[in-house]
């Protein structure tokens, strides 16, 4: 599914409107329909409602879900919030084809009145302010958001809550509160953000018809990855399916007063699916993982001071390499990366301590012929940008596209919403886990997924979707069923794999 800003959304209605030849209104009367059938499925007709309607193509849309609920037998008091004359194009002929029913609307007074109207509704439809909505809210529409969100029944937003931007890096002045959020054709960019996303409540997208092929054509497109998109890209397990098929993969980190990290990438990697799997580390560390990670076999690298001091022994022709894991941030870090920048054949995946060397050799990942992979969380993607987190929070499409372009990796910006960006600029987002993953080792788990899908899918894109869903996913299982958000553990990750896995084969 694709997810789009409002000027893509306004690009898709103007290609619809001219190219195809669809009218305004028809479109504008398509999404009011749309939005009225999605409400009728949870809102019975017992419910008193209210509809806010503002000045824009929203409160367009505010009329035709009134007029179509009215006349399946809702009893709906509408409330329009602009004066006539400011409603124009085709919210204005929507509002002459609800009057035109037989309907009325009361216009807006003041708070007071309103307060008055709405004492005895159980739902309020806000189709006040959607993607049009620039700068601070002025009035009538900031009185009328602090309103609705001290308004005591359920509230449900037409395309997103109204005073919420859209995009990205915009600042949120004032937003509706919204239980529930019918979002009309594509989600809204703010969906997927770390401070908007609670704005919409529950939300549910509504299909009006119109085509992908502006959103299509796009030099970058963004989508959500969803179950559907697992399934279908998910390598499949012949049945003369050998070790050898499912890749080679190296991981190589871990120090001796750390032998977790690596022991749970390694582990996770192996759970995942990886065919053969070595872990190059110091001497100490394969003592403390060899009863652990028993399918492992290993390669021991020469240390100093308990940390890996080199690693020009390493053979670098495996299909997939991770770097970083318990590593520790030292003075020769920055050195081994840029060897394994040089040297590893296949994928190269750098995580972790691997991060914070890699700041240094940035340049090197331009000469890169084969992939590379970051897996940075926002405080060292936030480091190897040189900004703030709340900075790169605020606008973490664009700076993970960015960031992407311009040194030609791939980025996997973990977060509440993980976000995958390719070198071309192609973004995708995942939206399965829960907070029981905020904690330490689990940027461990998803690296050996990530590692082992790599080595066994047919893109890289495509493995680490599917890496990022699953890894959320077993998280959201396991709350489900055994554990919750309090006592899940990052290794708790590596043993759920078999549910998910059994789940998404069955
Ligand atoms: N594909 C599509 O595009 C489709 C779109 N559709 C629907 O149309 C919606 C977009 O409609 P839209 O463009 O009219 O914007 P919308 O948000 O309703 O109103 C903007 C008005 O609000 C005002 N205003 C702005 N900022 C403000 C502020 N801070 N404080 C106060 N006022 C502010 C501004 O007034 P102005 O500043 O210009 O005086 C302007 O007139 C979209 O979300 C969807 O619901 C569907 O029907 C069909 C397909
Ligand atoms: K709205």
């Amino acid at each position: 599914m694709y997810f789009v800003t409002a000027q893509e959304m306004y690009d898709t209605d103007q290609f619809a409107i001219e190219r195809i030849g669809v009218e305004g209104k028809l479109l504008m009367e398509n999404a009011g329909r749309a939005v009225a059938d999605q409400i009728e499925l949870f809102v019975s007709d017992q419910k008193r409602l209210a509809v806010l309607i503002g000045k824009g193509n929203n409160g367009g849309d505010g009329f035709v879900i009134a007029r179509t609920l009215l006349q399946r037998g809702y009893d709906v008091e509408v409330i329009v919030c602009a004066s006539p004359s400011e409603i124009k194009g085709d919210a204005a002929y929507h509002r002459d084809v609800f009057r035109n029913s037989g309907f009325t609307f009361t216009r807006y007074e003041d708070v007071e009145n309103l307060g008055h109207s709405l004492k005895e509704k159980d739902v309020l439809i806000d189709a006040l302010l959607g993607i049009g909505v620039k700068g601070a809210i002025r009035s009538p529409y900031n009185q009328l958001i602090s309103f609705v969100n001290q308004f005591e029944g359920e509230v449900i937003s037409v395309d997103l809550p109204s005073g919420l931007p859209a995009d990205e890096g915009v600042k949120v002045d004032q937003a509706v509160q919204a239980d529930r959020t019918v979002v009309i054709q594509y989600p809204k960019v703010s969906a997927f953000l770390e401070h908007t996303a609670a704005y919409y409540g529950r939300w549910e997208v509504v299909d009006i018809g119109l085509p992908s092929t502006v959103i299509q054509s796009q030099q970058s497109q963004k989508r959500v990855w969803a179950e559907q998109d697992v399934s279908n890209t998910l390598p499949i397990r012949d049945a003369f399916s050998h070790k050898g098929k499912h890749g080679k993969g190296l991981v190589i980190g871990g120090a001796v007063a750390m032998p977790g990290s690596i022991a749970m990438t390694s582990r996770a990697a192996l759970r995942a699916g990886a065919g053969l799997l070595t872990v190059a580390t110091v001497q100490e560390t394969i003592t403390a993982l060899a009863s652990t990670v028993v399918e492992a076999t290993y390669t021991t690298l020469p240390s100093e001071g308990g940390y890996i001091s080199d690693i020009g022994s390493v053979d670098f022709s495996y299909d997939a390499i991770a770097i970083g894991m318990g590593m520790g941030r030292h003075s020769e870090a920055e050195r081994m990366i840029q060897v394994a920048l040089e040297k590893t054949q296949g994928a190269l995946l750098i995580d972790a301590d691997g991060l914070y060397a890699l700041k240094g050799n940035l340049s090197s990942l331009k000469a890169r012929q084969n992939p590379t992979i970051l897996t940075p969380h926002p405080g060292e993607m936030a480091t190897l940008l040189d900004v703030s987190i709340p900075e790169l929070l605020h606008q973490p499409f664009a700076y993970s596209k960015a960031f992407a372009e311009e040194f030609q990796v791939y980025v996997v910006l973990k977060g509440a919403f993980t976000i995958i960006t390719t070198p071309q600029g192609h973004q995708w987002v995942t939206v399965t886990g829960n907070p029981g993953m905020a904690k330490g080792g689990s940027g461990d788990v998803l690296a050996g997924i990530l590692l082992a899908m790599v080595m066994q899918s047919q893109t890289v894109e495509e493995a680490l979707c599917n890496g990022t869903w699953i890894h959320g996913y077993t998280a959201d299982l396991l709350v489900q069923h055994q554990h919750s958000t309090y006592d899940l553990l990052a290794s708790d990750l590596i043993e759920g794999l078999a549910q998910t896995y059994r789940a998404l084969l069955r």
